[in-house]
C-alpha cells in the first residue's frame, strides 16, 4: 500500500505520515527533506541555489539514510529549500530516488507537495492535509518555542504563506490537491481526531 500525503507547510501531514506509517506497518519517508537536504548542501558549500546542474549533482549523492531532521528543520533551509524546489531537472532527479523508495516492499507513506500529482499518481490513498494560515503559524511559532529556538508569530505567518505561494504558483509540479485525493482540514482538530480522521480514510480506501 501506498499512501500519498500532501499540504502546505505545517500543516502537520508530517505527523500523520509517521503516525500512519507505524500503524500500518509501511516505512516513511518526508520528501521535503530531500529538497532540505539539497539547498543545505548548496548553502553549506557557498553554491548558487538557482545552478541546475550543481543541484542535481548534489542530489545524485543523496543517501536518505543520512538525512538528519533536526538539522535540516532549521527556517533559512526551508525557505532555501523552496527556491530549489522550482528547477525542473532537480525535481526529476528527486522523484527518481522517491519513487524508488515508496515501490518497495511493504509499501510507504510519502508526504510533500506532489506525492499525490507527480510522484505517485497510482497510490492506494491520497490525503490533502490542510489548515488556515493562522492554525498553522500558531502551531509552527509554539513547536519552535518549545525546543527553545527564537520564533515570532507574525514572522512566522509571513514566511508560512510566502513559501505557500511560491510552492503553488511554481510552473513544474506546483504544490495542489490532486483531483482524487481526500481533504483533511484540521483546523479544528487536535493530533489525536486529526489521526484517527486519516485511519478512517485509509482504512476505507484500503478496505474498497
Ligand atoms: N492537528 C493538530 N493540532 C495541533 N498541532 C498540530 C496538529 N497537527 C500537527 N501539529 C503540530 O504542528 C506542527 C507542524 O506539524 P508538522 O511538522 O507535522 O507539519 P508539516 O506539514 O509536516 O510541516 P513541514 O511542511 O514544515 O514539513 C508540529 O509542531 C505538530 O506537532
Ligand atoms: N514533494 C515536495 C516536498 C517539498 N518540496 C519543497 O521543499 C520545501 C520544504 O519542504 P517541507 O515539507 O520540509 O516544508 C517546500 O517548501 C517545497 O518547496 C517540494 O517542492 N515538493
Amino acid at each position: 500500500m501506498i499512501i500519498a500525503i500532501d499540504g502546505p507547510a505545517a500543516s502537520g501531514k508530517g505527523t500523520l505520515a509517521r503516525r500512519l506509517a507505524d500503524h500500518f506497518g509501511l516505512r516513511h519517508l518526508d520528501t521535503g527533506l530531500t529538497y532540505r537536504a539539497v539547498a543545505a548542501s548548496l548553502l553549506a558549500n557557498g553554491l548558487p541555489l538557482g545552478d541546475e546542474a550543481v543541484a542535481i549533482e548534489v542530489a545524485r549523492h543523496l543517501d536518505l539514510a543520512q538525512m538528519d531532521k533536526t538539522v535540516l528543520a532549521a527556517h533559512e533551509i526551508g525557505e532555501a529549500a523552496s527556491r530549489v524546489a522550482v528547477l525542473g531537472g532537480l525535481r526529476e532527479e528527486l522523484v527518481n530516488l522517491q519513487r524508488r523508495f515508496a515501490q518497495t516492499p511493504p509499501g510507504a507513506v510519502l508526504d510533500g507537495r506532489d506525492i499525490g500529482t507527480v510522484v505517485c499518481p497510482d497510490a492506494s490513498v491520497k490525503l490533502f492535509v490542510t489548515a488556515s494560515p493562522e492554525a498553522r503559524a500558531r502551531r509552527r511559532t509554539e513547536e519552535l518555542l518549545s525546543k527553545g529556538q527564537e520564533a515570532n508569530y507574525a514572522s512566522v505567518l509571513a514566511d508560512l504563506m510566502r513559501r505557500d505561494e511560491r510552492d503553488s504558483q511554481r510552473t513544474v509540479a506546483p504544490m495542489k490537491q490532486a483531483d482524487d485525493a481526500v481533504l483533511l482540514d484540521t483546523t479544528e482538530m487536535d493530533i489525536e481526531t486529526a489521526f484517527q480522521a486519516a485511519v478512517e480514510i485509509v482504512s476505507r480506501a484500503r478496505d474498497a
